[in-house]
């Protein structure tokens, strides 16, 4: 996607072949800074510290990590060790497991001395199917777009709400909640967005609206709180959010706030769609409120707020007294019953284990 002129991915190899870049979004949208990594723990930092973040492109990331360590040490124990250091970083989003996976169980099977070219090759690979995967999701969403805008006058728009970052800073291109959003705006469909700030870390403010904006899509910032409200009045068509991992009986975990949307959108009938590559779904796991781990931050990022002043200076303010207890959960989880469907790369599926296994058999089988 574009900033300015110029077309971007969330992470990209150097020419140099032995390192990657990124966009350090914590600097978002206040200034564009790019960060090079070229060891593991420059990936394993990037990820912990939210310089990347979204559950697909913290799997890339974790990817080229590997790739990073396995050229430092290519022996069985530092295979083992950069997977272990880099699972260490978030607990939530399932894509970070999944990308570990992928590139141990490849590359563990290679003699030593070809281990960081395959995983530097694989993590590449990752990167091309995610951008190819969300513009799939994208096309398969953009019919429920599309349906709505059927209905509507001329001149009015399909008002779609979403929360948090689930767009192409989230993923490596498209994004998955954004990639219908997109399609749908190039096409000429009249859409808007109305985006949650998403307390505490504010991607809805600091990243959706900016690649919203970058892109020309027509969008309002809203409080956390707002979208009830929005709902009850009929200004909302359709929510769509992402997922850091869904369950195999369609239980969406995502940024904490989206259960809130959906119990809303629920009581006010507005379909509750959730986007998500089958990358993050988790055949692991049943019950996603019982059993998904639910990442728990410091408590500065709620006592406290960042944003640019009118002097044009980055800073940080207290906002609650000093001995104030604070807790910082990161995500929660909607249950299946709450989730209209979920818009996946091979289709839209009920959020359900049926639904699942219908557009995933061969993925559903082997869990069982
Ligand atoms: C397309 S990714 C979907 C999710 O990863 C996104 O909605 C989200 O919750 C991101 O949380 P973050 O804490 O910023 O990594």
């Amino acid at each position: 996607m574009k900033i300015g002129d110029r077309d971007f991915r969330s992470i990209w190899p150097r020419e140099d072949g032995v390192s990657v870049e990124i966009i350090d979004q914590t600097k978002l949208p206040h200034a564009l800074e790019i960060v090079r990594l070229s060891e593991l723990d420059d990936a394993a930092r990037a990820i912990a510290d939210m310089w990347v973040r979204g559950a697909p492109l913290i799997g890339a990331t974790a990817a080229y990590g590997m790739a990073l360590g396995l050229r430092n040490d290519p022996s069985d124990a530092g295979l083992a060790s950069a997977y272990e250091t880099l699972h260490a970083t978030r607990p939530t989003a399932i894509n970070l497991r999944w990308a570990l996976d992928r590139v141990r169980h490849v590359v563990g099977r290679l003699p030593q001395q070809e281990r960081a070219a395959a995983a530097w090759r694989l993590a590449g690979e990752i990167c091309d199917d995610d951008v190819a995967t969300n513009r799939q999701i994208g096309e398969n969403g953009l019919a429920l777009i599309e349906a709505i805008a059927r209905g509507k006058r001329p001149g009015e728009s399909v008002n779609v709400l979403t929360h948090c970052n689930a767009g192409w800073l989230a993923t490596v291109d498209w994004g998955t909640a954004t990639a219908p959003i997109y399609l749908a705006h190039d096409k000429g469909i009249a859409i808007h967005v109305y985006v949650d700030e998403t307390r505490p870390r504010n991607q809805g403010a600091g990243l959706t609206a900016y690649e919203l904006g970058n892109h020309g899509v027509p969008h309002t910032l809203i409080v956390d709180n707002a979208g009830g409200h929005l709902m009850q009045h009929g200004m909302v068509d359709l929510c769509i959010v992402g997922s850091d991992r869904t369950t195999m009986q369609g239980d969406v975990c995502n940024k904490i706030g989206t259960y809130l949307k959906a119990l809303a959108a629920r009581d006010n009938g507005v379909p509750f769609y959730a986007a998500l590559p089958v990358s993050t779904v988790d055949w692991t796991v049943r019950d996603g409120v019982a059993e998904i781990p639910i990442e728990q931050r410091g408590g500065d990022e709620v006592s406290h707020i960042v944003g640019m002043s009118d002097r044009g200076v980055v800073e940080r303010v207290r906002i609650a007294p000093e001995t104030t207890p604070v807790a910082n959960y990161a995500f929660d989880v909607t249950p299946a019953r709450l989730v209209s469907g979920l818009i996946t790369e091979r289709g839209v599926c009920e959020a359900s284990e049926s639904g699942l296994a219908a557009l995933f058999p061969e993925l559903a089988r082997k869990r069982a």
